[in-house]
């Protein structure tokens, strides 16, 4: 085993506590230390976002030692405890034959032995611990050396441990496109043999994982590993069916869609997770609307409404929220409008600009044209808009509602909701100057 003696100067809360469970531990003569990507993290000179602790305590001697305790996943060895106000996840070591779903619990074997435990673990660079005691970092897997080199590899077997489970495919590509590393041969061939079992995992897993990938630091790559190790057909089977379809080269001269979706996720310069869907998925019904004229042209009418369609039907199947659903299937219908705001009518253009969604929807259109043809003239247009008349930002309050109707003696009934929209549109349209003309245009319409 290498043992690498480390110091690390942190002032993080998280961190002290972690380590000072792990002394608590050690006093008590258990084994303990951090464990998994906060030692990876910690290693590569990032800060870590969680501290997890490995220990030979079982969950029964961690809740006589640690007074704010919860055994959160009984049947994986795995508690929560509380130090000094931060919440730590505490696994009690295990036999590497014991990685378990966990509906078998009397089968779990614990182990005394942390080097035991790592070898259970998924990839030799999540498989290192830091004893706080000594101030060493501990590494019986490899990983020192594979987190120099810049390789994703699993902890032994490749096959077996992506048979335990499959997220870990997907795990393995976030992993490599975030720290920039690659993937192993022999990890990434075993994904490439075991890819199309992806496509059982849970929903709300998948999209975890994906989401973790559009949002980091090189979505492009990660999703172009997933299409080459065969996961993306897997897991997002539409987006896959986007390679090889061509696109008129005078507006498309990157080339077929899935390269253009490619491109746009490459010029993304926020990690924000509704656009970066937005982003692969606005293109998505091309395939299937794609029709070829008489002048050969390809041509993909309607690929929008189309599109916000199975985008919804994508979006469910990974169990996004409604709230997220909503907003990317509106980019997807909407991001052909932003192509004609030149010609748009004065009151649809401010009701356009005034949506909550624009800001996504303005950012997807400039992604969009960046990516193929280059001409930003719509962009800018709005762009000018928006900073001629900055109150467009919101829509104004209606200055006529039924209730006023009402008040001047009209009696409510089908035509009210037409004429108070017509009204209100003229009023964006800035054609009326006043709430009394605008009143006065409302009643004429049912003199
Ligand atoms: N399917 C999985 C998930 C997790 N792990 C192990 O459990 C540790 C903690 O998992 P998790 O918190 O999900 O990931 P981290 O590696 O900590 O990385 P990050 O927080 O950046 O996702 C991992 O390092 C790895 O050793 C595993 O072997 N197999």
């Amino acid at each position: 085993m290498r043992r690498l003696k480390r110091k690390f100067e942190l002032h993080e809360p998280g961190f002290n506590a972690a380590v000072s469970a792990a002394l608590r531990l050690r006093e008590h003569g258990f084994a303990a230390g951090l464990v998994g990507g906060s030692v990876r993290d910690l290693l590569l000179g990032k800060v870590p976002s969680d501290f997890d602790l490995v220990t030979s305590a079982k969950p029964e001697e961690l809740a006589q030692l640690f007074a704010d305790f919860r055994a959160v996943g009984a049947s994986f060895g795995v508690s929560l405890i509380g130090v000094g106000g931060v919440s730590l996840e505490v696994a009690t070591a295990r036999e590497e034959r014991n990685y378990l779903d966990g509906r078998h619990p009397e089968l779990v074997r614990y182990t005394a032995d942390l080097e035991c435990d790592v070898q259970r673990r998924d990839f030799t660079i999540n498989a290192l611990w830091y004893d706080p005691a000594e101030g060493e970092v501990c590494d019986c897997v490899g990983g020192i050396d594979d987190l120099e080199r810049g390789v994703v590899r699993t902890v032994g077997d490749a096959g077996r441990r992506f048979n335990e489970d499959y997220l870990r495919m997907l795990r393995a590509v976030r992993f490599a496109a975030r720290l920039r590393f690659e993937l192993f041969p022999e990890t990434r061939r075993a994904i490439q043999a075991l890819a199309p079992k992806a496509a059982g995992l849970a929903g709300e897993r998948i999209n975890a994982e994906v989401t973790r990938m559009l949002t980091g630091p090189d979505p492009a790559r990660a999703v172009r590993m997933l299409f080459d190790t065969g996961l993306l057909a897997a897991v997002l089977p539409e987006v896959a069916a986007l390679d090889g379809v061509e696109q008129p080269p005078e507006f498309h001269p990157e080339g077929d869609v899935l390269t253009h979706t490619l491109l746009m996720l490459s010029h993304m310069a926020c990690a924000d997770a509704n656009l970066a869907w937005s982003v692969l998925l606005h293109d998505i019904s091309k395939p299937e609307a794609r029709t070829v004229g008489e002048d050969g042209r390809a041509r993909f009418y309607a690929h929008e409404s189309m599109g916000a369609e199975l985008a919804g039907k994508i979006l469910d199947r990974l169990h996004f929220s409604s709230a997220d659903r909503d907003s990317i299937t509106q980019a997807v219908r909407n991001h052909m409008r932003f192509a004609s705001v030149r010609d748009m009518r004065a009151a649809k253009l401010r009701k356009l600009i005034a949506d909550p969604n624009f800001p996504l929807e303005l950012e997807l259109h400039r992604l969009d044209c960046i990516s193929c043809h280059g001409l930003m003239e719509c962009f800018v247009f709005l762009l000018d808009r928006l900073a001629a008349e900055p109150e467009h930002r919101r829509l104004p309050e209606p200055w006529v509602r039924g209730r006023d109707l009402v008040a001047a003696g009209v009696k409510p009934g089908p035509r009210f909701k037409t004429v108070l929209e017509e009204v209100f549109e003229l009023q964006l349209a800035g054609e009326l100057s006043t709430p009394e003309e605008a009143l006065e245009t409302a009643l004429e319409r049912f003199r």
